[in-house]
């Protein structure tokens, strides 16, 4: 193996001066954008039938029952309007006829019974159409967001690291809550079909020049409708990433984590001027969409008002010259106005549908592909591993043009414990991620007992490890679930208890006021709070309490006291007799417990031995770092002094 490389360290000084800072910019999906540019508005109006179709595949996943009720109730209450309209006709024809009124009134009154029976017919199923809408909508956008869930845990880690994804996922997600407004947008577009299906023939019969003329009319503004509904979701779609930002900023700024520094640190003024100097950008392509929608909406809705006048006026010439009867001019400006209704009703409705069903085609794209990321490994099984070898692994993270890893080789057994050693960014967490099966390399192979990792399921696989990793994941859970993790033993404590105690995490538990069944969030439901060592000791309990064949601890012992720390090491050995252990930390003194120690410049290996053959490598990278953590140059000689009695 050969010691430390002679690289010559970058400098910022030696970087060129003239680059301009990179402002916050998120990476969103630019081809998305172009694609939906591209579609035709006429292209769009012909989605709208898939997109009903679509709305009532969602609803029939969640409830077939309720689905089956809606249709029915819509296809009733279109005929019971049209039986309505046709009788409104009829009871006109007959009120304006020849004869006495008395006639009049007896011959128009079967028309006024089916008149007032389908309007009290179509109340009611209103009223069920409506329940069924409200019943539905809201499960079916939980479970659009479910779906995204599940899409989410089953996609590689390294999805997280290229650009683009977050916006994917986000999209989705407002794809999800979308979903929450198809079903009633289909259902009153539909509702609007079936009216116009029913106005229209009455309209037809009256005189079949009327409808064609009343549906040109209405084009216009039915074109204007979809064309600014493509506006506002091109402008939605285009300060998606600004957006974000504004959503992260609000993140970093409310945020119990980051409140003492945001005044400590006097953030946020600074914050919020970020926050306002992207709200500006954003509002800059929002006012331009709103001025573009309004353009074309006044447009159509000029056009569609001249066209409607043309209807009128020739109603007016074909009664005015003889070609229809009063009554019959009478019963068509009832239909005239159920048929402007119902065409008003699709151009609006259709326009509304047409957005979220843009909203849900991200939604279903990420579903489809999760982000180019879902997991696609073998289906083998893994045993508990006893050997897991690296075999000139080579990864690159999706957003770097370095690479992090260059063709490491090395391996760890039950009953040892591995430590890497090196220094910020050489590679050490990586490693540790491509031995538990989280990161796939993109050269060589990580094996487990033999066996490649792209071949085994990684569910499964994961079955067999356990992480603290450097930022371990402070659960809104009780004590016991923070350490179980949904996988508590059904005979009791016993388990937990023992992971506790291994891991210091016993003191912690006793001075909770429910013990290990206190929800560790201030947050929720006024649980406790626990100080960030006493958070660590919970979650190397955790990974102790997993019965895995590997243990990674990646800086587990950072936050801890000395003799938390201590405790740790103590006990490290006993814990790894039945697993392979991969230790990564900076305090090198507590690599001594290590059987190997790896250590890595640049994401390659530059050294491996026992501590006592590294630290005896003078003029070795590991040395070096010994040297200068046990430097004590900047302390003053009196204290120095002092020390050295106390030792
Ligand atoms: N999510 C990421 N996306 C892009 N590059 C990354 C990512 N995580 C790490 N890197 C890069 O990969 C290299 C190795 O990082 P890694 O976290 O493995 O280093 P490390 O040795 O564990 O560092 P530290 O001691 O600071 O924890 C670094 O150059 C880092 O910049």
């Amino acid at each position: 193996m050969s010691t430390a490389t002679d690289q010559s360290t970058e400098h910022p000084s030696d970087q060129p001066t003239d680059l301009a800072d990179e402002e916050l910019q998120w990476h969103g999906d630019q081809r998305r954008i172009e694609v939906i540019e591209a579609i035709s508005v006429s292209a769009m109006a012909r989605r709208l039938p898939q997109l009903v179709v679509r709305a009532v595949k969602l609803g029939w996943q969640v409830d077939r029952l309720a689905v089956a009720a809606l249709l029915g109730c819509l296809l009733l209450s279109a005929a019971l309007g049209a039986a309505g309209l046709y009788a409104t006709t009829g009871t006109i024809a007959a009120v304006f006829g020849p004869g006495r009124v008395a006639d009049r009134l007896a011959h128009a009154a079967p028309s006024i019974a089916v008149i007032a029976t389908a309007a009290a017919l179509r109340a009611v199923l209103g009223i069920a159409i409506r329940a069924s809408t409200v019943y539905l909508s809201p499960r079916i956008s939980r479970e659009a967001s479910a779906a995204v869930l599940r899409a989410t845990v089953a996609t590689e880690l390294t999805a997280y690291d290229r650009a683009g994804y977050a916006d994917e996922l986000e999209a989705a997600d407002r794809g999800a809550e979308a979903a929450v407004d198809v079903i009633g947008e289909a259902q009153n577009l539909v509702s609007s079909v079936g009216s116009l299906v029913g106005a229209a023939g009455v309209l037809t019969v009256l005189h079949p020049l009327l409808l064609p003329l009343l549906v040109l009319a209405a084009l216009p503004q039915g074109f204007a409708s979809v064309y600014a509904a493509r506006v506002q979701f091109l402008a939605n779609k285009a300060t998606s990433g600004d957006r974000r930002i504004l959503l992260n900023l609000r993140w970093y700024i409310h945020q119990k984590s980051h409140a003492d520094q945001v005044r400590s640190d006097t953030m946020g003024t600074f914050l919020l001027d970020k926050y306002e100097l992207i709200g500006r950008r954003l509002d800059v392509t929002t006012r331009r969409a709103a001025r573009e929608g309004a353009r074309v909406s006044v447009l159509g809705a000029a056009a569609s008002g001249l066209g409607t006048a043309v209807v009128w006026l020739v109603m007016l010439y074909l009664v005015s010259t003889g070609r229809m009867s009063l009554p019959r001019g009478g019963a068509a400006v009832v239909a005239l106005g159920a048929v402007g209704s119902a065409l008003r009703g699709i151009v609006g409705y259709g326009a509304d549908l047409f957005r979220t069903g843009m909203y849900l085609d991200d939604w279903s794209a990420f579903l489809d592909k999760a982000g180019g990321h879902a997991l696609h490994r073998g289906p083998a099984l893994p045993e508990r591993p006893t050997r897991i070898e690296l075999k000139d692994v080579s990864y690159g993270y999706p957003s770097s043009e370095r690479a992090a890893l260059d063709a490491v080789s090395l391996h760890v057994e039950t009953g040892e414990i591995l430590a890497l050693v090196g220094e910020n960014g050489s590679g050490k967490t990586t490693i540790a991620k491509a031995i538990a099966g989280l990161y796939l390399p993109d050269d060589g192979a990580v094996l487990w007992d033999g066996r490649d990792t792209r071949e085994l399921d990684p569910h499964a696989l994961w079955q067999h490890v356990a992480v603290v990793p450097q930022n371990y994941a402070r659960w809104p859970l009780t004590a016991r679930e923070n350490i179980t993790l949904g996988r508590a033993a059904p005979d009791g404590d016993e388990a937990v208890v023992r992971a506790a105690a291994a891991s210091g995490a016993d003191e912690v538990v006793a001075k909770l006021r429910r013990g290990l069944g206190t929800l560790l969030a201030v947050e929720w439901m006024g649980g406790e709070e626990l100080s960030g060592g006493q958070w660590q000791r919970i979650a190397i309990a955790r990974a102790f309490y997993r019965d895995s064949g590997l243990l990674v601890l990646d800086e587990p012992t950072a936050a801890l006291d000395p003799r938390a720390e201590h405790k740790i090491f103590a006990n490290l050995r006993e814990v790894a007799r039945d697993r392979a252990v991969v230790l990564v930390t900076h305090r090198l003194t507590n690599v001594a417990v290590a059987d190997r120690i790896v250590v890595l410049e640049d994401g390659r290996v530059i050294q491996q031995g026992s501590f006592d053959e590294l630290v005896a490598q003078r003029g070795g990278k590991f040395r070096e770092l010994w040297d200068l953590q046990h430097d004590r140059s900047g302390v003053p000689a009196q204290r120095e002094t002092r020390a050295g009695q106390l030792n």
